[in-house]
């Protein structure tokens, strides 16, 4: 474990979010100094986002526990595209309607999470279909694509499945890293941004952005990835119920919800309740090793406080 001095690394790194981290040193001084705003992006490809999101989530909610400045986009420009980072084939394109609805109904769910306003450490919702649809090509190719090479783009581990003989990567795809990058320096010209976050799929995507600010801003960006999460029993996190685990309570009831929480795997139980939930480190660490039946009280308090955060405190009988 790295020792950090900053309240922000030091709470991501002992509740288990860090997994890549670029120049973690300046990073840490930075975050001791000022308010650092940090982004993560969102593409809208369904109606809800699921529980594959939730360490995201949970991480720009740290942010503003920490006192910095988290920064929700949408992405309604990228998700026009999909981004075909270690995916091996191309998502169905979506029309401009469905894109339209599925901002509008994933939005609602970072209310619970995040504390949205005017102020300093209050989190901000941006659309990058606000900048990307307004892009003019022969001014994209010029200023921002001469920042790039293909041999370098054609290197990053995220594209190798469908670089090979089976899948192919479409010329509309391969840009996907490029506006992903572009968003990085725009965020950081309109609100400071200085920080973009992500799992760790998303790794190129940010380098790049980070790239492209110092090539072309001269400016400093961070980037921090978080661990790819899969059960104690292997399985892709949210996934075990045979579809998605879905935060949007009209898409999944509360207590299927629940029910996939208090089934966690018995590995699992101290990881997830300091990712997943605010309860207190001391506790948790209380709760290590535990079996039998403070075992079961384990998976009942994660539970219980994974729903009541998602979907908000059950009213008084
Ligand atoms: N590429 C991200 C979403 C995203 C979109 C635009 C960004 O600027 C950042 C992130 C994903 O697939 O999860």
């Amino acid at each position: 474990m790295t020792s950090y001095s900053s309240s922000l690394l030091k709470l991501l790194d002992e509740r288990g979010y860090i997994h890549q981290l670029t120049d973690a040193a300046s990073l840490d001084a930075l975050a001791q100094r000022e308010i650092v705003p940090g982004y993560i992006g969102f593409d809208p490809t369904a109606s809800s986002l699921h529980v594959g999101h939730l360490v995201s989530i949970m991480l720009l909610r740290r942010m503003q526990e920490a006192g910095h400045k988290p920064v929700v986009l949408m992405g309604g420009g990228t998700g026009k595209i999909g981004d075909p980072s270690f995916k091996d084939e191309a998502r169905k394109l979506l029309d401009d309607e469905t894109i339209a609805s599925n901002v509008a109904s994933i939005k609602r769910v970072f209310e619970r999470f995040l504390k949205f306003g005017d102020g300093p450490t209050d989190a901000v919702m941006v659309n990058n279909a606000d900048w990307l649809d307004r892009l003019q090509y022969m001014e994209l190719l010029h200023d921002i694509g001469e920042h790039f090479t293909i041999n370098r783009m054609m290197a990053f581990d995220s594209v190798k499945l469908r670089l090979g003989r089976e899948q192919s990567l479409t010329f509309l795809e391969f840009n996907y890293m490029i506006l992903q990058a572009y968003d990085f320096a725009e965020l950081n010209r309109r609100l400071g941004c200085k920080l973009q976050l992500g799992g760790s799929d998303q790794w190129g995507n940010i380098v790049n952005g980070i790239e492209l600010g110092r090539r072309r801003d001269g400016v400093e960006l961070f980037g921090l990835t978080t661990p790819l999460l899969t059960t104690a029993d292997g399985q892709k996190m949210g996934k075990s119920l045979g579809g998605a685990v879905w935060l949007n309570e009209d898409m999944l009831p509360r207590q299927q919800y629940y029910d996939f929480w208090r089934n966690s795997h018995n590995d699992d139980v101290t990881r997830f309740l300091r990712l997943f939930t605010d309860i207190p480190m001391a506790e948790i660490d209380g709760l290590e090793g535990a079996q039998g039946e403070e075992l079961e009280e384990g998976k009942q308090l994660l539970a219980e406080a994974a729903t009541t955060l998602c979907r908000g405190a059950l009213p008084l009988q």
